[in-house]
């Protein structure tokens, strides 16, 4: 038989908590509760709800997200641009640690640990969110500086012609 857990008036299979993965399964592990409960199916379809729009999020969703988070918390005292640029070197300071005497690493990351691979997505998304946040509070669109910049690259340092390619 099936062991179950007691959680919050609620039986979970303990297949289920095995399984569980904070970052990606925190609201599909309810889809696993007994029962056939409509908050369940909510909470499933908002979990679906946010995995379609992390596909193709833009860095204005961002910069909105961040600004919200920082409003209701009330710690847009906090952020200003001096604050959010040593926030981000700090965390460039732990993404850093992540490589820190590792010697050189394969691309794709073939033998590092799913744990230490989560790591490093967290750590680029904290360098990432302060210079969106960075950004907006400067006044820059940063989507539309990015891409200025690289057509820019792109004058600077224009492709090889096609007989330079071959010596
Ligand atoms: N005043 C703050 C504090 C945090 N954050 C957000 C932006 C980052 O994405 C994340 C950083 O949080 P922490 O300072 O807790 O840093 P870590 O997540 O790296 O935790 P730790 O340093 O314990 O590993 O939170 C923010 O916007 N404004």
């Amino acid at each position: 038989m099936l062991s179950l857990i007691h959680f919050y008036g609620y039986n979970i299979p303990f297949a289920s908590v095995i399984k569980f993965s904070p970052l990606k399964s925190k609201t599909r592990a309810f889809g696993f509760f007994e029962g056939n409960k409509s908050h369940i199916k909510l909470a499933n379809m908002e979990q679906e709800r946010v995995e379609e729009r992390s596909m193709d999020i833009s860095l204005k969703d961002l910069s909105k997200q961040l600004e919200d988070f920082a409003k209701v918390r009330n710690w847009e005292k906090y952020h200003s641009p001096r604050n959010l640029l040593l926030a981000m070197v700090g965390e460039v300071g732990e993404l850093s640690q992540i490589f820190q005497w590792r010697g050189e690493v394969d691309k794709g990351l073939p033998n590092w640990k799913e744990s230490d691979k989560e790591h490093l997505a967290e750590e680029l998304s904290d360098v990432l969110l302060y210079l969106i946040r960075l950004a907006d509070i400067c006044g820059i669109d940063l989507g539309d500086a990015a891409a200025k910049k690289i057509i820019k690259n792109s004058i600077k340092y224009p492709e090889p012609k096609v007989f330079e390619e071959m010596f």
